[in-house]
């Protein structure tokens, strides 16, 4: 019972330690599924913005190379014929013919040393202004080599829209300014074309220069152009470390937008592309999921620590009534105990209990005293019955026990023939009247009738079940004052035989 007590307990540990265990498997599976998830789509999402702006940068690239193919031409023609206006009208033809290709480009446009317009393809210009103080003309005046020169955003003063010039220096034979060819580009061309790619309501795509400006910003027309962007870390990235192409997730300078951004630089011109989209938005049907995922691990925690609580209770109130069974068993056994008490008889086997012995010896030794008669005792043991209880189980023990009562009492033939359990494995015997010969001719039947029940025994060597037996017989009063001596003579006799090899009869001696 005690041990069934325990297992419980332990069962209930195990319960607690196994919901646990799993419990935690589960929190730990699912967080290691929704980073996976979340580091797979910021993959996914890097990998789309990167090569998005790969393939814009291509694009801003081939605009500005075709536009400076024409202008070389131009560039080469003036200077080779000079700036007659048969020359100059040449040269617009050309311009004519090439604009009408180059759907990117506004218009192309000569500008005189003192910044005044002399051809340009721009339909209805305004001629009557100077450029001279614009950077790209400044630049183009002041720097003899300065190659393709692609200015900030400005407002042009000859259409009235934004754009991006493209500039290259005209000089004459002597390296001496004489003005400047142009090729305008629509900042609203590149906003049209940049705003039919979805990147969703926080995406963007800027169109920059190497020196931080910004030449075109998606969300909005003209709001940020020209701005200086070279403390951003993705031109930071571009021009202290060196980096060509890349990615990062950062909050933009101009909105506070998270956003992750992909950017590729051009090997031809001085540009790059970001592309990006808003972190929240790309990552949403993460978000999503990894809900659904927590959720999913919450419910099943719930239902584990639920299934977890109720095995618990259950095995508590098993284990209560476990204690209880015991409890009434033990209160049972008590009860048992006093009745047999009461009873005089041992509820096992059915002969005399111990106290109702003790009673029928005392009377038996004080009426053999006064009537100068002998009174024998036998003392009975089962051999190497804890074997036998250990090899065949307590409950057949109890059998055995009943069937050598059954001997004891076939053999117990007169009236006032008494026969008993001493207590545990050991019977008695009170043989009034019986000399100490007529005493060992009972006890050596009844112990000749056990072994011949041939109940077996491995555990004895003689492989059957077998009683030693110690007789004392006395006239007392004479030759003993006590039945306690008579008890303790047998008792003695049980020894020897034991001693001597169990399954046999021994007489003790009379101390008389
Ligand atoms: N089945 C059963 N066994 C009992 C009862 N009363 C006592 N026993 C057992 O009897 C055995 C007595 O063991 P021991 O005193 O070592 O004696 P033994 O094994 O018979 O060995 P020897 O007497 O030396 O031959 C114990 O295992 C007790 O549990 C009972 O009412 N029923």
């Amino acid at each position: 019972m005690k041990s069934q007590n325990s297992k419980i307990t332990h069962l209930r540990r195990l319960v607690a330690i196994m919901t646990s265990v799993v419990g935690l498997a589960v929190v730990l599976l699912t967080y290691l599924q929704v980073e996976w998830d979340r580091r797979e789509s910021l993959r996914q999402h890097v990998a789309d913005m990167e090569n998005l702006s790969t393939a814009l940068t291509r694009q801003a690239e081939s605009t500005i190379r075709d536009a400076h193919a024409v202008l070389l031409g131009m560039q080469r023609k003036l200077q080779v014929s000079g700036y007659a206006p048969e020359s100059l009208n040449e040269v617009l033809e050309v311009a004519r013919a090439q604009s009408s290709v180059l759907t990117d480009v506004q218009g192309f446009t000569v500008l005189s040393a003192e910044g005044r317009p002399l051809i340009t393809t721009v339909p209805n210009p305004i001629t009557t202004y100077s450029a001279q103080d614009r950077e790209y003309f400044l630049i183009q005046r002041n720097n003899q080599a300065s190659g393709l020169y692609i200015g900030p955003p400005v407002q042009s003063r000859m259409s009235g829209e934004w754009v991006i010039s493209l500039t290259l220096r005209l000089s004459d034979a002597n390296g001496e300014f004489r003005g400047v060819v142009m090729a305008t580009l629509l900042v609203q061309h590149f906003v049209d074309f940049y705003q039919t790619i979805d990147l969703g309501s926080q995406g963007v795509i800027g169109l920059v220069k190497r020196d931080g400006t910004l030449l075109v910003r998606s969300l909005e027309s003209v709001q940020n152009a020209g701005l200086n962007m070279s403390k951003s870390p993705v031109l930071r990235a571009v021009n202290e470390q060196g980096v060509t192409r890349g990615n990062m997730v950062l909050t933009a300078m101009i909105d506070g937008v998270k956003r992750i951004y992909g950017f590729d630089t051009s090997d031809e011109y001085p540009i790059l592309v970001a592309a990006s989209r808003g972190e929240e938005e790309a990552m949403a049907a993460w978000r999503d999921r990894s809900l659904q995922n927590w959720s999913l691990a919450a419910g099943v925690l719930v239902i584990l620590f639920s299934m977890g609580w109720l095995i618990g209770r259950a095995l508590g109130r098993q284990g209560r009534m476990e204690a209880r069974l015991q409890s009434m068993h033990r209160d049972l056994a008590l009860a048992n105990h006093a009745l047999e008490i009461m009873a005089g008889e041992d509820a096992l086997t059915g002969l005399a209990n111990r106290r109702r012995l003790d009673e029928t010896l005392r009377v038996a030794f004080q009426s053999a005293a006064a009537q100068g008669q002998p009174l024998s005792f036998v003392l009975l043991d089962v051999d190497y019955f804890k074997r036998f209880n250990d090899q065949y189980g307590h409950p057949a023990g109890d059998e055995v026990l009943k069937e050598v009562a059954a001997v004891l009492k076939r053999h117990a033939k007169r009236s006032a023939d008494t026969t008993a359990r001493y207590g545990g494995e050991e019977l008695a015997l009170v043989l009034p009247g019986a000399e100490s010969t007529s005493a060992m001719a009972v006890a050596e039947r009844i112990r000749a009738d056990v072994e011949a029940l041939a109940i077996v025994n491995e555990g004895s060597p003689y492989a059957r079940l077998t009683l030693s037996v110690g007789v004392a017989t006395c006239v007392p009063g004479r030759d003993m004052p006590e039945p306690a001596d008579l008890v303790a003579a047998a008792d003695v006799a049980l020894y020897v035989a034991k001693g001597e090899g169990r399954n046999r009869v021994i007489l003790g001696k009379n101390p008389a």
